[in-house]
């Protein structure tokens, strides 16, 4: 999931958007997002349904252009997609899951229980993987979590899906890849040099950046909206602030990197900012601004148009 990769894929017939621009957005600058009150846990882990998994939820009220949390990378990957089957790429991402297993091996499992079940491993208790989803606070630096809401039965049904399908024998490079191709966010340090170092891989030497993948325990687990008005053709009555969609659309957006929270500028954190206000028990989404989404998407706005091109077939 990389901020980089922008915009969906336009659907058939509609003329491509420019590429998202935040400069450009309707979003105020970064120095007007409120920091939240921190001792109290704005965000919980619960289910979605057996297909998308996980989200994000709103444990309280929050208000619009609220920085709601800031969070370290969980993992760090070297990265870069021009040469996406680069064994250097894959050889970093596996290391950093083997170091993140190492130190946090039920953190890891609970949260992308998909890619532990493809390193072979089966998944936790319910109470031990409910205490861990309640507790994915190791990198938090601003903002709560809340207890879990994620049931006994959801989290059975759903690790069951998991571990027949995707355990996948000696093919721990496939697992990572796709894993990171999910979950990470492309970050580019400002430190990357662009003189490769002497005996650099083939990307380094072709090229003028290296990025950086990293995958966040609670950011990873924001899921996607499609934006109602992709190609702004939104109606002239429908204000700045709904931009986004309203109810409909995504309800929040992230930056990377130094944040309006200056203490914690720290350029691979990641900040989830508010958009509009949020209802306690809503779920947390953004526009993943990706090409292609790599799944079927779920959203309202998809589902309604699948079931309009469905009447007009039938
Ligand atoms: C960054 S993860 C989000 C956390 C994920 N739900 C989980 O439980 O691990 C992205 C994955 O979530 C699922 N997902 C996110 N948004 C979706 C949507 N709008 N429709 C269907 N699946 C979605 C897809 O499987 C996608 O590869």
């Amino acid at each position: 999931m990389d901020p980089d990769a922008i915009e969906p894929a336009p659907s058939e017939g509609e003329a491509s958007e420019p590429p998202f621009d935040a400069a450009k957005s309707c979003r105020p600058p970064a120095t007007a997002f409120r920091s939240p009150p921190s001792s109290i846990a704005a965000v919980r882990v619960g289910f979605v349904n057996a297909t998308m998994g996980y989200g994000l939820f709103a444990a309280r009220d929050i208000r619009q252009n609220e920085a709601i949390l800031h969070e370290a990378p969980f993992m760090t990957a070297h990265f870069d997609e021009r040469f996406p089957d680069d064994m250097t790429n894959t050889a970093s991402q596996r290391g950093a899951y083997m170091e993140a297993f190492h130190a946090h091996r039920s953190n890891l499992i609970a949260a992308f229980p998909r890619l532990a079940a493809r390193h072979g491993h089966g998944p936790l208790d319910y109470a031990q993987a409910n205490a861990c989803l309640s507790n994915l606070t190791t990198h938090l630096y601003h903002g709560q979590c809340d207890p879990s809401t994620v049931t006994q039965a959801e989290y059975e049904t759903f690790t069951n899906t998991i571990i027949p399908a995707e355990t996948v024998v000696g093919s721990d490079g496939n697992a990572c890849r796709e894993f990171f191709r999910d979950y990470a966010f492309k970050v580019q340090p400002k430190h990357s040099s662009t003189q490769p170092a002497a005996g650099a891989a083939a990307s380094d030497q072709a090229g003028a950046f290296k990025q950086e993948a990293c995958v966040y325990l609670l950011g990873s687990l924001i899921n996607h909206r499609c934006r109602p008005f992709p190609n702004k053709k939104k109606p002239a009555s429908i204000g700045v602030d709904a931009k986004y969609g309203g109810p409909q659309g995504p309800n929040c957006e992230w930056r990377i990197g130094p944040s309006a929270l200056t203490r914690f500028a720290q350029e691979k954190h990641i900040v989830v900012d508010a958009l509009r206000d949020i209802r306690e028990g809503e779920e947390l989404t953004w526009d993943y601004h990706k090409k292609v989404l790599g799944f079927i998407c779920q959203c309202d706005i998809c589902q309604e148009s699948f079931m309009r091109q469905r009447c007009r077939v039938l």
